[in-house]
């Protein structure tokens, strides 16, 4: 009788069941009393399962929701079973300082696919370090400003459709104008190649690919074994299904074209082509294959944040009169002056005070990166707010947790002030929210296409300010999207 209970297939099914539902039972119960991250506080699920992080950022509002995450449960909250974000001021200086101690975390293989050359994908801080040397130096603020004329060329046209567009009673989505604007810089100060897209009014369809190439990367990225299967057993058969390969497939491809016409063609030795082209006569090791993966990354990475910042910027202005008005008066009193030219230039809106506390505010307050550049500790562990964190723990800060701390900002961290950024007598920016200022990441990792954001926004928003004025419509349509 014994005999045949236990080799009946239900008698095993229990025994497996069981085994599994005490196993499991185990797990949770390590997960949320013993791991050495028990005493942070977190969702349930977050605690117990590496599912729950790429669920929520799959879900396209994880910005707001870290944010709210934050609010209820403090500065630092556990976001995975080896998980933590965190949102205290020291922590996130040690973790991002300059010394590079926290390397990228492993969510970091995924971006970075099987390209050798990949600045932001690259986890060994040594090849990191050794490849952003390489390339540094086209992105710096003084190469970038050899440029500037290429940029006012593409200013021009715009302006020409602007023009068109002012005598119209129909609304524009100048959203979708920044970007196309921003995509022609991006191929001008690369490739001495704008595309075309402000001329033609149309980004061909390439928006949406970086669109969703940026979501689906956003979840896989802590999803590593969803990327392994769709890798191994979807691509092949059914195509890019997940869009994540998009940057490293359909936008290299992209760069590599431009950099081999390029070649070709010939185009401005001072645009960062040329510049990498000089650089490899004396590096062969900065190849043309490297130089096409860099280039996708400017033509990746370069357009659709760069346009979601100055639709903060325009937005906020938009709704804060007051500010408007302030940078309007500040911007007229430079022009009676004779110190702004049509177009305005870079160093001239520089020298604006206020212009600079506005684009700092509008970039905090909505900051175009909204995912948690995730990083390890290293192996002999950290303490965070008293409590040890051991190594091989994957912290980080999103930007929208710490550009909305109260404890940093203070009690008016959800106004937009840009006061908040000026010294005491207005005429100068203060140095002192600047090591908080996360927009473009931190430490050896920052963005290294800052320079030419930061020339791109200059420009605009000063010349359109100067030319037009702007009303907000449809308000209730306006859409809440991060990278
Ligand atoms: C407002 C515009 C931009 C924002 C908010 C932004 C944001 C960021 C952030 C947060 C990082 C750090 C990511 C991390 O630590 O994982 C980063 C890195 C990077 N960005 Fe940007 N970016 C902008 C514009 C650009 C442009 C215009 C380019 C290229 C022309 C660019 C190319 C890159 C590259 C290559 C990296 C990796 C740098 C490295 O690790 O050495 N970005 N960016």
């Amino acid at each position: 009788m014994l005999a045949f209970v236990q080799s009946h297939p239900l008698y095993l099914l229990i025994v497996f069941g069981s085994a599994l539902l005490v196993a499991s039972a185990a797990y949770v119960v390590y997960q949320c009393y013993f791991s050495p991250l028990a005493s942070f506080p977190g969702p349930f699920a977050a605690k117990v399962t590496s599912l729950w992080r790429p669920y929520m950022t799959s879900r396209g509002q994880w910005h707001r929701y870290l944010d709210e995450l934050h609010r209820r449960h403090g500065s630092v909250v556990r976001i995975g079973p080896n998980q933590l974000s965190i949102g205290d001021p020291d922590a996130f200086r040690t973790i991002y300082r300059i010394s590079g101690a926290f390397v990228k975390s492993s969510s970091y293989a995924v971006l970075q696919g099987s390209r050798p050359f990949d600045l932001a994908g690259e986890r060994s801080e040594k090849i990191h370090a050794a490849q952003r040397r390489l390339v540094a130096r086209p992105y710096s603020m003084e190469s970038v400003v050899h440029l500037e004329p290429q940029v006012d060329r593409l200013l021009d046209d715009l302006l020409v459709k602007f023009d068109a567009f002012a005598l119209s009673p129909n609304p524009i989505d100048l959203g979708n104008w920044f970007q196309l604007f921003a995509f022609d810089v991006i191929g001008a100060v690369s490739f001495s190649k704008p595309f075309g897209f402000v001329a033609r009014g149309t980004d061909e369809g390439i928006f949406g690919r970086i669109e969703r190439a940026f979501s689906s990367t956003s979840w896989l990225m802590h999803a590593p074994l969803v990327y392994k299967f769709h890798q191994k057993f979807i691509l092949p058969y059914i195509g890019n299904f997940l869009a994540a390969n998009d940057r490293n497939g359909y936008f290299f491809e992209f760069a590599k074209s431009e950099v081999q016409d390029r070649r070709d063609k010939g185009g401005n030795d001072k645009d960062i082509v040329g510049q990498l082209f000089q650089t490899a006569r004396n590096k062969p090791e900065l190849t043309d294959l490297s130089i096409s993966f860099m280039m996708t990354s400017n033509v990746f990475a370069g357009s659709d944040t760069t346009a979601i910042g100055l639709r903060s910027i325009f937005l906020n202005l938009l709704q804060h009169p007051r500010v408007l008005a302030k940078l309007r008066a500040e911007l007229e009193e430079r022009k009676a002056a004779g110190q702004l030219s049509n177009p305005v230039t870079f160093h001239e809106a520089e020298a604006c005070p206020y212009l600079q506390a506005v684009i700092y505010e509008a970039l905090r307050v909505f900051s175009p990166v909204g995912t948690i550049p995730d990083r390890d500790v290293p192996k002999e562990g950290m303490t965070i707010c008293g409590r040890f964190i051991p190594g091989g723990t994957v912290v980080g800060t999103s930007p929208w947790v710490i550009h909305h701390s109260p404890e940093i900002w203070g009690p008016d961290y959800e106004e937009f002030k840009p006061e908040r950024w000026l010294g005491e007598d207005s005429s100068h920016l203060s140095k002192k929210n600047n090591r908080f200022f996360f927009t473009f990441g931190g430490g050896t990792r920052t963005c290294i296409g800052k320079n030419i954001s930061w020339l791109e926004m200059d420009k605009l928003v000063s010349t359109l300010l100067m030319r037009y004025n702007f009303e907000l419509v449809d308000e209730a349509n306006i859409t809440d999207v991060c990278r």
